[in-house]
C-alpha cells in the first residue's frame, strides 16, 4: 500500500494593486507571491475503496466544500480513474489568514494523487485543473514564487531577494469575498511593471482591512517599528521581512511576551517562516513536467 507525505507551503502578497474589476465581479490584481516553507502537511494513501475519503474533518467547512476534496473530485472527474485514497491533513496555517492555506491544500491533493495513483498529468493540466478551485490555487500548483496579473492566473517566475519573515495572526478569519465586497475598496490603482513592483511595500486590501478589525490595525502598529510591516492578501495575517533568522526569531519572542502579558487582549499567534523562490512540494515530489 503506498503512502506519502507532502508539505503544503504558505504564500504571502509581498504587494497587491488592485486595477480594475472583471464583468463577473472578480478583482483584476498585480501581486507578488512569495512562497515560505512553512505551511501545512498532507498525508497520502492508498485505498481500495475508490474516490477520496478524509481522516478528520474541518470544524465549519463540509466535506464537500473542502478543497482537499474539490480538488481530488476535479481529478477524478478528469481522468476518470477508480482508483481511491484516504487523506490527512495537519493544519497549521490559520483560515482566512491572506496565507492561502485551503489553496495550497488543494493544490498539493491535485500534486499528490498525481504521483500517488501514477496519472501522469503535466503541469500544464493540473494548473487549468486548479483555476476553478480558486485564484490562488495555480500559483501553489506551479510551485513558483512569482509575479501574478488577471485574478492570479497569470503567473511569471520572479527570483526574490533570500528573506526571513515573521507572520502575525492577529485572530480573526478575514472572509475572502466580503472584503472584496466592501465599497470603498480601492479599485483603479494605476498598472505598474514587475520590476517596480519588486520594491513595492503596499496592498490595497491594507486600510480597508485595518478599519473593519481593529485587531488588524493593532498589530500592524505594532510591528511597523521592527520594518515594512504589511498585510498578506485580504488579511488577516500581517507580515515584516528581516534579513536574518536570528532578528525574525527575536521578533518572535516579543511577540509571544505580548501574547502573555495584555490579560488575553491580544490573540496573536505567530512563526518565523524562509522565503522560497521553488516550493517545499515540488522539492519533494516527483515533479511533472
Ligand atoms: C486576495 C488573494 C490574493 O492572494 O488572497 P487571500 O487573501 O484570499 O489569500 C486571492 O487572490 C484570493 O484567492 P482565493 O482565496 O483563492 O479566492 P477565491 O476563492 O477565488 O474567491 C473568493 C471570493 O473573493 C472574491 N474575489 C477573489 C479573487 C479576486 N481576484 N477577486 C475577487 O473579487 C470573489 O467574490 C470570490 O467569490
Ligand atoms: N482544506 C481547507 N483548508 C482551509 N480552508 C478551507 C479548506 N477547504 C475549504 N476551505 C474554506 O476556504 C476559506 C479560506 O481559507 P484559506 O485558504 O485558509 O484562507 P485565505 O484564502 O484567507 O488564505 C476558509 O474559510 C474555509 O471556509
Amino acid at each position: 500500500m503506498s503512502t506519502l507525505s507532502l508539505p503544503c507551503p504558505a504564500k504571502l502578497n509581498l504587494m497587491l494593486n488592485i486595477t480594475g474589476r472583471r464583468s463577473d465581479g472578480y478583482h483584476l490584481l498585480q501581486t507578488l507571491f512569495q512562497l515560505l516553507d512553512y505551511g501545512d502537511t498532507l498525508h497520502f494513501r492508498d485505498s481500495a475503496t475508490p474516490g477520496i475519503q478524509l481522516a478528520s474533518s474541518i470544524e465549519g467547512v463540509a466535506h464537500e466544500d473542502n478543497l482537499i476534496v474539490r480538488a481530488a473530485n476535479a481529478l477524478i472527474d478528469y481522468t476518470g480513474t477508480s482508483r481511491g485514497a484516504l487523506l490527512d491533513l495537519e493544519k497549521h496555517l490559520p483560515m482566512g489568514g491572506g496565507l492561502g492555506g485551503g489553496s495550497s491544500d488543494a493544490a498539493t491533493t491535485l500534486v499528490g494523487l498525481n504521483q500517488l495513483w501514477s496519472l501522469g498529468l503535466s503541469l500544464d493540466v493540473l494548473a487549468r485543473l486548479a483555476e476553478p478551485l480558486g485564484a490562488d490555487v495555480p500559483v501553489f500548483v506551479r510551485g513558483y514564487s512569482a509575479w501574478a496579473e488577471g485574478i492570479g492566473e497569470r503567473l511569471e517566475p520572479v527570483t526574490l531577494p533570500e528573506q526571513w519573515f515573521v507572520v502575525l495572526h492577529p485572530g480573526p478569519h478575514v472572509s475572502t469575498a466580503s472584503l472584496f465586497s466592501t465599497p470603498d475598496l480601492p479599485r483603479n490603482t494605476p498598472p505598474i511593471s514587475r520590476d517596480q513592483a519588486l520594491t513595492l511595500t503596499h496592498n490595497d486590501c491594507e486600510q480597508v482591512a485595518r478599519r473593519l478589525y481593529p485587531e488588524i490595525d493593532d498589530a500592524l502598529t505594532w510591528l511597523a517599528p521592527f520594518g515594512p510591516a504589511r498585510l498578506t492578501g485580504t488579511g488577516a495575517c500581517v507580515f515584516c521581512p528581516l534579513t536574518s533568522e536570528q532578528e525574525a526569531a527575536n521578533i518572535l519572542r516579543r511577540i509571544q511576551q505580548e501574547r502573555d502579558t495584555h490579560d488575553g487582549r491580544r490573540q496573536w499567534q505567530a512563526f518565523v517562516a524562509k522565503g522560497c523562490n521553488t516550493s517545499p512540494l515540488h522539492i519533494t515530489v516527483d515533479s511533472p513536467g
